[in-house]
């Protein structure tokens, strides 16, 4: 589990982390979502251990990250500006890592030449396009077999084809090993098919954390149709967010789950009901209310 409590990180005088809680927990996907300049990259250089906060904790399983070679030893990442020795290959990285992270798994680096076929694993990295040096430093990362990867904007500059494979390599180390993996991006649709919690960043703070069983099953958008074009009545009690109405089909927004809510209404005797489930995007707005409009920027 990365546990983030209360970290402030100032560059001079300005505060890019102002107060920054999270909570990761072991096993899952964590979405970090949040517009440019947010504080996303400088809070992963922290779970990284390459900054140390000015105050406040950044933990590993309870343990503070910074200068401590266990943690570093049990955790990946791909930074958003990848950092290779001069003219190493991935070849030459792939040594270094071996020496570097006990569990590194040569077996898996050789069958990945197979995904990675696009990257001569001999060729310096800084000679590579962007996308390959991306496609190299998953390559790497998957081989070192850590506990926790850290990756910063990790598909920016892979081809659809490729953001697919990485993610499904993910998806797949998580199910089988448990790997705790924490993504940054600026675009929260796409971590809506892969992140089983997601973190709303805005000016060093997170606003909202949820994970996306809790999201899915509190919220729900109810079609309705009734025999008067007017929507009735509806009791104070049912937690409306939004209504919306096209010709005689109402949409509501409700907090609630789609039984309890489709119960409610039925009393009503809709001529038409249907619950569907809300997209990440349409939770996050609905949740906010609008009361943030930032944070709407950032879900839109
Ligand atoms: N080394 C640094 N020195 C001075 N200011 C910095 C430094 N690193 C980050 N900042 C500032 O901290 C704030 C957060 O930056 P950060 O790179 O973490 O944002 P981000 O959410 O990753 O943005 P982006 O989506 O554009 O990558 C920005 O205002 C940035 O200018």
């Amino acid at each position: 589990m990365i546990q983030v409590k209360d970290v402030v990180k100032t560059f001079d005088g300005f505060r890019a982390l102002d107060g920054l809680t999270m909570t990761v927990p072991s096993g899952s996907i964590y979405g970090l979502v949040g517009p440019n300049g947010a504080g996303k990259s400088t809070i992963l250089r922290h779970i990284n251990g390459v900054y140390r906060q000015d105050s406040g904790e950044v933990l590993v399983d309870g343990a503070p990250v910074y200068e401590n070679p266990a943690v570093k030893a049990r955790l990946a990442s791909i930074p958003d500006e990848l950092y290779y020795f001069l003219s190493a290959s991935t070849r030459d990285m792939m040594r270094f890592f071996r020496g570097f992270y006990p569990r590194f798994d040569q077996a898996r680096y050789q069958a990945l030449k197979d995904v990675f076929t696009t990257v001569d694993e001999r060729q310096s990295i800084r000679r590579l396009s962007k996308g390959m040096q991306k496609q190299s430093a998953f390559w790497l990362a998957l081989c070192c077999r850590p506990d926790v990867l850290v990756l910063d904007e990790p598909v920016d500059g892979l081809d659809p084809v490729m953001r697919r494979q990485v993610w499904s390599l993910l998806m797949g180390d998580v199910a089988e090993h448990g790997t705790t993996v924490l993504v940054s991006s600026h675009n929260l649709r796409e971590l809506e098919d892969v992140c089983d919690h997601v973190g709303i960043l805005s000016r060093g703070k997170v606003l909202i954390e949820r994970s996306l069983s809790d999201l899915q099953e509190n919220v729900v958008k109810m079609q309705v149709v009734f025999q008067e074009k007017q929507l009735p009545q509806l009791p104070a009690d049912l937690e409306i967010l939004n209504i919306s109405q096209v010709g005689r089909i109402h949409t509501l927004i409700v907090r609630g789950n789609a039984t309890e809510v489709t119960n409610r209404l039925a009393a009503y005797a809709p001529i038409l009901m249907e619950a569907l489930p809300l997209t990440l995007e349409e939770i996050f707005i609905y949740e906010l209310g609008g009361e943030d409009y930032a944070v709407r920027d950032i879900v839109l």
